[in-house]
Formats: C-alpha cells, sequence, structure tokens
C-alpha cells in the first residue's frame, strides 16, 4: 500500500475511534469544519434542483402551453429550472448559501419551504432572509445552538449603552445597543427568563456612565437587589408616578439645553455638557396599567401611560431610553398600551402562553419572527426571538445570571449611581405625602 493511503487510512481509523470523539468535545466548531459540513454542503449541492423543484422554487421558461397541429396542448413544464446559488459556505455551526432569485420571484417561496430545506438538508433550521431585491440567503444550522447556555460572552461591551446579554443562534454575540434601537419591549410567561435578562442587562450597564431607574410595582422584589446602583426605584405606583414626572421635568430640562445649543441630540452637545444618559427599566408593567377600578388608581394609571408615552416619542435624542418588561401587552392594559407598544422599537418575546401574545410582541415588526416564536418551550428558559423595526429577526439566549452576580454588579458599581436630584427629591416628596395621609 502507498504511504499516503496508508496514512490516510491512520487517520480516517483515528478520527472514527477518538480523535472525533475528542474534536467534538473540545472544538466543535472544527469538528464541524472537518466532518459535517463536506457532507452537508455535498447533501445541498446533490438536492438542490429536486428540492426547489418541490417547493415551487423552481421556474420554467418554457410556456406550458404549445399549439400542435392546430390544437393547444396544455402540460406540464418540462423543464423546471432551480434559481442560481452560491456553493455552500460553511459557518462555525452550520452553512450558508446566496440564491439568486429569477426576474419576478420573491423571497416568499423561500420563508415558506425554510422547514423543508431543513428536512432535506437534515439540519436543524434554515433561516431565510433577503437582504436585497433578487437575493436570498439562507442559513442552516446544524444543531440547536441554543440548546444549553453555553459560555457567558466576553462580558462588559465597551460601547457606552450597548449591553452583551447573551447569544444568538448564528454564533454571534447578542448585543442591545440603546444608541441603535433606543427602546425595548420584552415579554415572556412566568419562568420563561425576562427577569434573567433584565439581570443580565443591568449586570452590563452597571460599569457604563449611565443612569439606570427602576420601576417595580411587585414591591421592588425583582429590581430591589439592584438598588445600590439606581439612581432611583419605585416600588408601586405612587412611586413610579413620582419618578416618571420627575424624568419628564428632566426631558424638557434636555430639550431646553438642546434648543439653546442648536442642536437636536444630546449626542451632538459638547461632552462636557451632555446630561447623562438615563434608561428607565420597567417591571411587569401590568402591575403598572391594572387597577381596582377605583378613580383615583385609574387616573395614576393613565398619567403613568401618558408618562412613559412621551418618554418613548421623545426621549431617544435627549437619552432617555425605555425598557418596558411584562408577561403580556394586551389591550386589557388599557389603551395607553398600543401606543406605547407601536414606541418600542425593539422586541424580545420569550416563550408566552398564547399565540395572541407572541403576534402583539412581534407580529407588527416580523410575522415570522411571531410564529417561531410560539415553538419556544418550556424547557427552552431564556430562549428568546428577537426582533427590531430595523427589520430582521433571530433566536438568541440570554447569559444566565444569578441573584449573587447582579447583586454582586450592583454593589460594585454602587458609586457609578449618578445623582439625579430631581429623582430623589420627587420620591422624598412622595413619602412625605404618604406618611401625611
Ligand atoms: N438564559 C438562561 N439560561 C438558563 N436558564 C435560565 C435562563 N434564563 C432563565 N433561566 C432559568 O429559568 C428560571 C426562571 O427565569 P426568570 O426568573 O428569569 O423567569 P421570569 O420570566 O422572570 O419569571 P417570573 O415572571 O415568574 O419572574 C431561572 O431561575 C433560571 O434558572
Amino acid at each position: 500500500m502507498e504511504p499516503i493511503v496508508l496514512a490516510l487510512v491512520l487517520i480516517l481509523l483515528a478520527w472514527r475511534f477518538r480523535l472525533g470523539r475528542i474534536v467534538r468535545e473540545r472544538r466543535p466548531a472544527w469538528y464541524w469544519y472537518l466532518s459535517g459540513y463536506p457532507v452537508a454542503a455535498v447533501r445541498v449541492l446533490a438536492s438542490w434542483r429536486k428540492v426547489s423543484q418541490l417547493n415551487d422554487l423552481s421556474v420554467t421558461h418554457k410556456p406550458t402551453r404549445a399549439v400542435l397541429g392546430g390544437l393547444a396542448v396544455k402540460g406540464e413544464a418540462l423543464r423546471p429550472i432551480a434559481p442560481r446559488f452560491s456553493f455552500p459556505r460553511p459557518t462555525p455551526n452550520g452553512l450558508s448559501v446566496v440564491v439568486r432569485l429569477h426576474p419576478g420571484q420573491t423571497p416568499v417561496p423561500f420563508l415558506a419551504a425554510a422547514d423543508a430545506l431543513a428536512h432535506a438538508w437534515r439540519m436543524f433550521a434554515v433561516r431565510v432572509t433577503s437582504p436585497e431585491r433578487g437575493v436570498v440567503h439562507l442559513v442552516a444550522t446544524a444543531a440547536d445552538p441554543l440548546a444549553n447556555s453555553g459560555t457567558a460572552p466576553p462580558s462588559a461591551s465597551a460601547s457606552l449603552l450597548t449591553a452583551l446579554v447573551g447569544w444568538l443562534e448564528n454564533g454571534q454575540a447578542w448585543l442591545m445597543d440603546f444608541r441603535r434601537v433606543p427602546h425595548w419591549l420584552i415579554v415572556g410567561a412566568t419562568r420563561s427568563g425576562k427577569s434573567t435578562l433584565l439581570a443580565r442587562l443591568i449586570t452590563e450597564l452597571a460599569p457604563h456612565p449611565v443612569a439606570l431607574v427602576g420601576i417595580d410595582c411587585k414591591g421592588g422584589m425583582e429590581l430591589g437587589i439592584f438598588a445600590p446602583r439606581l439612581s432611583a426605584l419605585g416600588t408601586n405606583r405612587r412611586e413610579a408616578l413620582a419618578v416618571l414626572s420627575a424624568l419628564v421635568v428632566d426631558m424638557q430640562r434636555r430639550m431646553h439645553t438642546c434648543r439653546f445649543a442648536g442642536v437636536r441630540s444630546i449626542w451632538d452637545l459638547p461632552e462636557d455638557q451632555r446630561p447623562i444618559p438615563v434608561v428607565v427599566i420597567v417591571d411587569e408593567i401590568a402591575e403598572l396599567f391594572l387597577t381596582s377600578g377605583s378613580r383615583e388608581e385609574k387616573a395614576e394609571a393613565e398619567q403613568c401611560s401618558t408618562y412613559l408615552l412621551r418618554i418613548a416619542q421623545l426621549g431617544a435624542a435627549l437619552g432617555l431610553h425605555l425598557v418596558i418588561a411584562g408577561q403580556r401587552v394586551g389591550s386589557d392594559l388599557g389603551p395607553g398600551i398600543t401606543a406605547l407598544r407601536a414606541q418600542l422599537g425593539g422586541r424580545v418575546c420569550h416563550r408566552v402562553n398564547d399565540p395572541g401574545t407572541a403576534e402583539m410582541t412581534l407580529g407588527d415588526i416580523n410575522k415570522d419572527a411571531a410564529i417561531v416564536a410560539q415553538s419556544i418551550t418550556p424547557e427552552e428558559r431564556g430562549v428568546a426571538v428577537t426582533a427590531s423595526e430595523e427589520g430582521g429577526w433571530v433566536r438568541g439566549r440570554s447569559h444566565l445570571t444569578t441573584v449573587a452576580d447582579a447583586k454582586d454588579a450592583a454593589a460594585r458599581y454602587a458609586d457609578m449611581a449618578p445623582n439625579l436630584p430631581g429623582l430623589r427629591r420627587a420620591l422624598e416628596v412622595n413619602d412625605g405625602e404618604e406618611g401625611t395621609a
């Protein structure tokens, strides 16, 4: 036997019996490049024509009618032509293919065929995007990359107001960037992972020069652990109202500053004159909006809703950002919720209890995202679909942040909590009023 053949046989045997397992455990991406990807690429190339034909992705340039001896004959197209596609390129956990559509073709049948493609290529999932007209990207993942939380993503993201909260299924880091998407809505059923995501978000933002303001009408049970790093915490509706009204006053002050300086956003101000950005985190929005029906409570809830809407509408350019979390965001929470939701351009939907909630969270941004969110199972804690008004969606999993980690971060960065005098005063006045009442 030729030495080279012998060497190849030995490598193959070693791979088969031990080396393969070691590589798979230690370097899953290498394992995929060496053994999974070549097979999958051949499968894609070999099945493309047939899969395209079966899923109506092919077109025919031949007429389906012909005139034979004066008779119009109707028949099946003889040779459907599959769209041209690039050689499958490897990704760390799958492969990607660029498809050039035939003139007049749209990405819609490709979206509908995603499951069929995954099945034919024996992949976990195929995601379809269309970055430009006439082009479709098919990104196939070999196994669910979010099946376990995996290693923690690198922490403390450098850019201001950007939090690195977990992993995305395409292998990239899951970033929540408030400069790009100023306001976020986070929805999920109980035990789906909302609080964990909020904990990760706050832990990530804690080292940034930003003011964090909490509103947690469950008596501060969730956000109370961050109290040392929060510039203010409203733990019931009345306190929330005091905090929000102080923020609206601050927002007006910021508007004046910008108008005086002749700029349209605080980011255009010189750094030494720029007010500190504020991120307001509301945990369980329903507690803020639902009332017992008394006139006073109703008036408070309406006022809170109005303030939140104003901050959402005007806050982005003035450095005021909202993160609203809750189990649902339906119109049962009052008329203000729909208007507020429309202003929250970033969406995160964990497992939800009913299709309507997924639809309300993601449906206006991307229908497919809402369907995928409904398939998240109770075992997939921390898994969510994230989408933004910029278009596109992706599945992600937050990094598991324990209460101890969160407390530790809050204590470590407590001296970074800016003193927003308006807020503290508003809460003190409110405390005083409650004491005398
Ligand atoms: N990213 C994650 N990875 C692994 N486990 C997670 C993740 N996120 C959440 N979990 C697990 O799920 C449990 C519930 O999560 P969490 O408390 O965040 O849910 P929740 O939606 O806030 O529930 P509730 O509304 O009842 O407060 C956590 O105790 C944690 O063990």
